[in-house]
């Protein structure tokens, strides 16, 4: 067992030790992760960067349990997840783990409330009716909770996708390219907010980003390169995310 793996305990919220992705076979395989090991510790806001094809969503699919290792291990919380069934997964997902996407993913028939509660109601669970009004009322969504998905903008409508990913106080919240469709002040009122989350209400967030404004939000940016680890940045500014990135040939 590697020193990443035991020092894994109440501090680390997700941790990769030796991870391995391989696509495909023989001639044409591609070796999307080549031995990443990295922990992100709980209770602070991570961005993974990297060229494109580095391996960053890949990690990301790999950190959250959406996809399938070769070797290795990922760890969300104290679970060894790497070695889960299926169905096991799927409940670790459902009740540990919170997902932003850059396409909002929200359900179009469903009201902005019904949609941040669904996922709870899917998994029998009652929401913590005072967390549900802090993470309603930080979000600036109070009024706008009755409203489908189609009657709101599109930063509101990844608010209720980051509420929806909050509202079972998950152990880490994943967010892919959060802003990648947003115009830039929806952009960083939605980071302003992943930010504020880990600050002030004590949750972890995880997200990949193209964009070194979106990762100075960050307390740390890991950097990837060729499916490797290739450095990181503690408390970035977007000027020295800029500088690491062009340095890896970005
Ligand atoms: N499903 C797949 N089948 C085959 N190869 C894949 C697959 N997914 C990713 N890859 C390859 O694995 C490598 C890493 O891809 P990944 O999407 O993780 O990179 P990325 O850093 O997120 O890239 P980008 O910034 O362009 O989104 C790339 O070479 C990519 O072509």
């Amino acid at each position: 067992m590697s020193a990443l793996v035991s020092d894994i305990g109440t501090g680390t919220a997700a941790a990769a030790a030796n991870l391995v992705k391989v696509y495909g076979k023989g001639d044409t395989a591609v070796r999307a992760l080549d031995g990443v090991s990295v922990a992100f510790q709980a209770g602070r806001f991570t961005a993974i960067m990297g060229p494109s094809g580095s391996g960053k969503s890949t990690l990301m699919h790999c950190l959250a349990g959406l996809d399938n290792v070769d070797d290795g291990t990922v760890h969300i919380g104290g679970t060894e997840i790497t070695s889960l069934g299926d169905k096991e997964l799927t409940k670790l997902r459902r009740d540990r783990v919170g997902f932003v996407f850059q396409a909002f993913n929200l359900l179009p028939t469903l009201s902005a409330e019904q949609n941040v509660l669904l996922g709870l109601e899917l998994a029998g669970r009652k929401p913590d009716r005072e967390w549900f009004d802090t993470i309603v009322d930080v979000l600036g969504l109070r009024d706008r909770l009755k409203h489908k998905p189609s009657e709101l903008s599109g930063g509101q409508q990844q608010r209720v996708a980051c509420a929806r990913a909050l509202v079972a106080r998950p152990d880490v919240v994943f967010a892919d390219e959060p802003t990648g469709n947003l115009d830039s002040r929806s952009g960083a009122e939605v980071l302003d907010f992943l930010r504020m989350s880990v600050r002030k209400l004590n949750q972890t967030v995880i997200m990949v980003t193209h964009d070194p404004v979106a990762a100075s939000y960050a307390d740390r940016v890991v950097l990837l390169a060729d499916g490797r680890l290739a450095g990181e940045i503690q408390e970035p500014t977007a000027d020295s995310v800029l500088s690491a990135l062009k340095h890896l040939g970005a």
